[in-house]
């Protein structure tokens, strides 16, 4: 994904001590890592979207709370092998999780209502 990183060293400066070139590189850096999670996060909401209409297919309820339990444990691990804060960890997964949540819900109205569109799973293909 390429990215302009002129962007930040052509902003224009606020009056006042001249910006570190080395802050100016750290934001590039920055800006490039914003963008990588953002389109991972979009890729994450494109699973989710189809875990929601399998769900709303399947009777499932929108949210999960034993793999919630899971996903948590498993980020708290690895946040804090990361040197990353885990209770930091928890709030930012529970905060994608409850944007995903609302889609699941969004998605099983409209289910409900027989509007759900995209291609749907053949039911009872085993039974
Ligand atoms: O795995 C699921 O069952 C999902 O619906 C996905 C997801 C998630 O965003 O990771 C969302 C809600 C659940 O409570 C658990 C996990």
């Amino acid at each position: 994904m390429p990215q302009n990183t002129d962007d930040v060293a052509r902003a224009p400066q606020a009056a006042g001590p001249a910006m570190p070139r080395e802050i100016l590189d750290l934001r590039a850096s920055i800006d490039n890592i914003d963008s990588a999670l953002v389109h991972l996060l979009a890729e994450r909401f494109k699973m989710t979207r189809r875990v929601g209409e399998l769900k709303a297919v399947g009777g499932l309820p929108p949210a999960d709370p034993s793999r919630d339990r899971q996903q948590i444990d498993r980020l708290k691990r690895i946040a804090g092998g990361a040197g990353l804060d885990p209770e930091f960890a928890e709030q930012f997964r529970d905060f994608i999780v409850s944007e995903v949540i609302r889609h699941h819900e969004h998605i099983a109205a409209e289910h409900a209502a027989g509007r759900l569109a995209g291609e749907l799973p053949p039911l009872d293909t085993y039974s």
